[in-house]
């Protein structure tokens, strides 16, 4: 199982590498790895797991901060977190293929796994996305998001890209709320 101890930090270079695409039939350790990513999440949100492997509570993780710089992520937000409906995704070469004008941000900023201080700042990101993704058979999806599975979604993204959440914080004024971002809410 994965626990933290397998999640790079950073300043470990492969955060900051644009991931390669995975390869079709995928080779069975991408998805055990991928399963195993799922299943991190999951337990990271179950309090009793989280407590006795001490994970850091988490809604997605995406390959490259378990130092594997392939495109591949997974997320999981239980009914309760996403408006009564279950969101559960292993996501192979996801591509963002369309977006929004609008933004959207989380009102407390956000964090990473792989980030072990608090940054302050409101992260914008499109408010709706058009994405495309393979399944672990090779399965082309096609998928709108929008509020939250759409923000997790663009985290882990940027993580196939070497980017950061914090990149993404005006540093001049980290915590104004600029005129297109509507806060989730
Ligand atoms: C928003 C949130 N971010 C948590 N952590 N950070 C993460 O997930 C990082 C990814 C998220 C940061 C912002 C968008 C994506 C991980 N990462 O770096 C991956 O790249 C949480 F833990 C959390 N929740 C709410 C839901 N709750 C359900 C019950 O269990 C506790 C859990 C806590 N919400
Ligand atoms: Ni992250």
């Amino acid at each position: 199982m994965i626990t933290m101890k397998d999640i790079i930090r950073e300043g470990h270079p492969t955060l900051r590498k644009v991931a390669e695409e995975v390869t079709f039939p995928l080779d069975d350790a991408s998805k055990q790895t991928a399963q195993d990513m799922l299943e991190f999440v999951k337990n990271s949100q179950d309090p009793e797991l989280a407590e006795k492997y001490d994970l850091r509570p988490g809604v997605g993780i995406a390959a490259p901060q378990i130092d594997i710089s392939k495109r591949f992520i997974a997320v999981y937000l239980s009914e309760e977190e996403n408006d009564g409906q279950e969101f559960s995704r292993i996501m192979f070469n996801p591509k963002i293929i369309s977006h929004s004008a609008g933004k959207t941000a989380l009102p407390t900023g956000e964090g990473c796994l792989s980030v072990d201080r608090k940054v302050a700042g409101i992260v914008p990101r499109a408010a709706r996305v058009k994405i495309q993704y393979f399944d672990q058979d090779g399965q082309k999806h096609e998928e709108r998001l929008r509020n939250y599975p759409a923000i997790v979604v663009q985290h882990e993204i940027d993580h196939l890209n070497g980017v950061l959440f914090f990149d993404r914080i005006d540093p001049d004024n980290p915590l104004a709320l600029p005129d297109d971002v509507e806060l989730l809410g």
